[in-house]
């Protein structure tokens, strides 16, 4: 159990609305149980800050000093440094290189045990990709890859609805044309398993009971309109229920996000990206937060992009921010992921 948890915060890409959120809560830090510590550049910080008039002290760290209780108006950073400028609203894939030292940062603090969860503000994934990625799709992947993890989740979840809604992914950022080539039994039963033990290890819950989708129309109609259902979901999920895990369907995607099935079920695992997350964000945006399930760390994140025509506006709303980090100190301070 850890009473005062240190939350890392990546503050994202520098020309989005990450430093923007990151400072607008640092105004008035509410959570005083936990300690934030941003990681990103100090000068654009400062910079931003006075740009959006806000009252922030920046106060970089110095190499393993310990990070300060929380203060209103002051906040703690471990500093990298910007490769080059940046303006705010204008991607510079020169700053690649940057944005991906915060994560490498944050992901070492959290196994060094320096910090106890990691958030995430957006990145710009194309941005990444044209300063010299061309492999990156996002920092599930990254995270999945700089941890050694077999297979990662993705899982929005927001409390706005009643029940709460919470979303996984069986596939994450991959073309459309190339999704029903990713799902085979291997994978589904990977990422089942994993949204089934994190349910219980994370939010508490005794036996979750999964809603699966189907991949096509109609779940497929009997084999009519397409065949993944049949051939590999139904199968796979057969076996899982001899495993003892509660899963439905799979379940025509349509007719499955409503109130009567909803209401009795823990998630929902949506068969690809544009499936689950427009019904999530239609029901939560702005309430709620993305968690990475099958790391060996804590990591969560915003339900927005970079929004870079909100950038230095004042404009961004930092509710999702304040989701992700509420969550990540529930999970560090429930105590059942120990740092590697
Ligand atoms: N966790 C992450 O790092 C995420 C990164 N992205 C990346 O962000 C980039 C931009 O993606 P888009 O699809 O344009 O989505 P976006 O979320 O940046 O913007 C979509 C719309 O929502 C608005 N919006 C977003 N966040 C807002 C906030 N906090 N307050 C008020 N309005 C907000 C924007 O102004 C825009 O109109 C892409 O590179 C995408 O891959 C997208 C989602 C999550
Ligand atoms: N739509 C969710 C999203 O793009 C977040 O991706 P990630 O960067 O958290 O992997």
């Amino acid at each position: 159990m850890t009473s005062s948890p240190v939350l890392a915060l990546t503050t994202g890409e520098p020309a989005g609305i990450g430093p923007d959120l990151t400072l607008a809560l640092a105004v008035a830090w509410q959570d005083h149980e936990t300690r934030l510590v941003a990681i990103g550049d100090p000068e654009l910080l400062a910079e931003r800050a006075a740009r959006l008039a806000l009252a922030v002290r920046i106060v970089p760290l110095a190499d393993g000093a310990p990070v300060p209780a929380p203060r209103d108006g002051v906040l703690p950073v471990w500093p990298v440094r910007l490769r080059v400028r940046s303006e705010a609203g204008r991607l510079d894939p020169a700053n690649a290189a940057y944005v991906l030292e915060t994560l490498d940062v944050a992901i070492a603090a959290c196994r060094d045990g320096h910090a106890d969860a990691m958030v995430t503000a957006p990145l710009h994934k194309g941005a990444i990709i044209e300063g010299g990625y061309p492999g990156f799709t996002g920092h599930t992947e990254y995270l999945r890859d700089a941890c050694g993890a077999e297979a990662v989740v993705m899982l929005l979840a927001t409390e706005r609805t009643e029940p709460p809604l919470r979303v996984a992914l069986a596939t994450t950022h991959l073309p459309l044309r190339a999704v029903a080539d990713a799902i085979d039994a291997e994978s589904l039963r990977r990422v089942t398993t994993i949204l089934d033990a994190d349910l219980r290890r994370y939010f508490g819950i005794a036996r979750p009971r999964i809603l699966v989708c189907g991949l096509n129309p109609h779940a497929g109609e009997e084999g009519h309109l397409g065949v993944e259902e049949r051939d590999i979901i139904a199968p796979t999920l057969a076996e899982l229920r001899r495993d003892g895990l509660d899963l439905v369907g799979p379940l025509p995607a349509d007719t499955l996000f409503t109130p009567r099935h909803l209401n009795n079920a823990d998630a929902v695992l949506a068969m690809y990206h544009d499936q689950g997350l427009p019904v999530l964000k239609y029901a939560g945006f702005g309430e709620a937060a993305n968690v990475t399930l099958g790391l060996p760390l804590i990591r969560t994140s915003v339900d927005h992009g970079t929004a870079l025509d909100l950038a230095a506006s004042g404009q961004a709303d930092a509710g999702s921010l304040r989701v992700a980090l509420d969550v990540a100190a529930k999970m560090a301070r429930s105590g059942h992921v120990a740092p590697e």
